[in-house]
C-alpha cells in the first residue's frame, strides 16, 4: 500500500530499526527494488532527488513527479508492504510544490547550505504547507562534503546538538538529517570510515525524532569487484561499512539514503552481461543481470537494518 512516510519513520524510531530509503531515476531500479523488499516483507522508501525529476520529465518537473508518483502508486497498491515516494534534497521551492501537489509521500526541505536562521526559516514555511496538504517533512543540519546536486560543499559541517534542538522544535519537521560524517558518492573516507556517534545520539535523545542518514551506501566491494572485472573503474572508492551503519541505527538513524549502492550494483550486472553476450539487444534481457545485482543489493541492506518483517 501506498503511505505517509512518517507512519513508515515513527514505527521505526519507536522500534529502533532502520528502513533504507532507497533512489531511482527510472523503471529498472523501482522494479528491483520493490522486488527486494517485497520479498523481504519490508516497508520500502523510494525517494527521487530534483535530478531524476528533471531527467524521467525530460526537463518537466512536474511531469516527472506525476510520473513518479503513478509508477509507484501502481506497484504499491498491489503490494502488501507499506511503499513510500520521498522528495530527496528539495532545494528549489517550485519543485517541492510539484510533488506536493502529484502526490509525494514526503519532501525533504534541504536548506542546509544557509546560515541557521535562514536554514529555519525556510524549512518552517516548507512544513507548515507540506503539512496542510498531509505531506510530512524531512530537514538537515550541516552539510556533507562532496558534490550535493550542483552545490559543491568544501568539507564536512557536523551538526550542531544545541541547533538541532532549537531547529526540530520550532521547524515542526517529521524527520531530521543531522550531518555526523558521512559523503554522497563513492569515495566517502580517504582513511578509516568514522562517524561522531556521540553526537548522533545527544541529537536523538534531544529531539526524540525519526533520524535520517545521508551518504549512507556502504559501497559494497563484491560489485566493485565485479564491476572492474568488465571495465569499471572504482579504485579508492570506500563507504560506511555494515558493523558501522548497524551502529547509527543503535543510536536512533531510522531512515537510510541509499544511491550509490545500488547503482554500483545495477552498472556491475550490465557491464558483466554485456560482456557475456554480444548478441544480446533486447533491454529485457540485457538489464536482467543489472536488476538481479539491483534486488540483491536491496535485500542485504534490508538484512543490515532491521527492517525484515516490519510491515
Ligand atoms: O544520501 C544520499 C545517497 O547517499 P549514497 O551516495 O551514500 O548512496 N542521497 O540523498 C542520494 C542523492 C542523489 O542525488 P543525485 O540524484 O542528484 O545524484
Ligand atoms: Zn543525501
Amino acid at each position: 500500500s501506498y503511505v505517509n512516510t512518517r507512519e513508515i519513520l515513527d514505527k521505526a524510531s519507536k522500534e529502533y530499526y532502520g528502513v533504507a530509503a532507497f533512489n531511482i531515476n527510472n523503471l529498472e531500479f523501482l522494479q528491483a527494488i520493490l522486488a527486494g523488499a517485497a520479498e523481504k516483507k519490508s516497508p520500502a522508501i523510494i525517494e527521487t532527488s530534483e535530478g531524476a525529476i528533471k531527467y524521467a520529465g525530460m526537463g518537466d518537473y512536474f511531469k516527472g513527479a506525476r510520473i513518479f508518483v503513478n509508477m509507484v502508486k501502481e506497484f504499491a497498491n498491489d503490494l502488501d508492504i507499506p511503499v513510500a515516494l520521498h522528495l530527496d534534497h528539495g532545494k528549489d521551492f517550485n519543485i517541492i510544490m510539484a510533488c506536493i501537489k502529484a502526490g509525494y509521500s514526503s519532501v525533504m526541505i534541504d536548506a542546509s547550505h544557509y546560515d541557521f536562521e535562514d536554514n529555519l526559516r525556510i524549512t518552517k514555511d516548507v512544513a507548515r504547507i507540506a503539512h496542510a496538504a498531509g505531506v510530512s517533512v524531512e530537514a538537515e543540519l550541516g552539510q556533507l562534503a562532496g558534490i550535493e546536486d550542483n552545490v559543491e560543499a568544501a568539507e564536512n559541517v557536523l551538526v550542531n546538538v544545541d541547533q538541532a534542538e532549537k531547529f526540530c522544535a520550532e521547524s515542526e519537521i517529521d524527520f531530521f538529517a543531522p550531518a555526523i560524517g558521512t559523503s554522497h558518492g563513492a569515495f566517502k573516507f580517504k582513511g578509516e570510515a568514522k562517524l561522531d556517534y556521540d553526537r548522533l545520539k545527544k541529537v536523538k535523545e534531544i529531539t526524540g525524532k525519526p533520524l535520517v542518514l545521508h551518504g549512507a551506501s556502504s559501497v559494497v566491494q563484491e560489485y566493485v569487484k565485479i564491476a572492474e572485472e568488465h571495465g569499471a573503474d572504482f579504485g579508492g572508492s570506500k563507504g560506511v561499512p555494515s558493523d558501522v551503519l548497524k551502529e547509527t541505527v543503535k543510536f536512533g538513524i531510522n531512515k537510510v539514503n541509499t544511491d550509490t549502492d545500488l547503482r554500483i550494483a545495477y552498472i556491475a550486472g550490465l557491464r558483466e552481461y554485456l560482456d557475456n553476450d554480444s548478441k544480446q539487444f533486447d533491454p529485457r534481457k540485457y538489464y536482467k543481470v543489472a536488476m538481479d545485482y539491483t534486488k540483491q543489493v536491496v535485500m542485504d541492506r534490508i538484512d543490515i537494518l532491521g527492517s525484515a518483517g516490519k510491515i
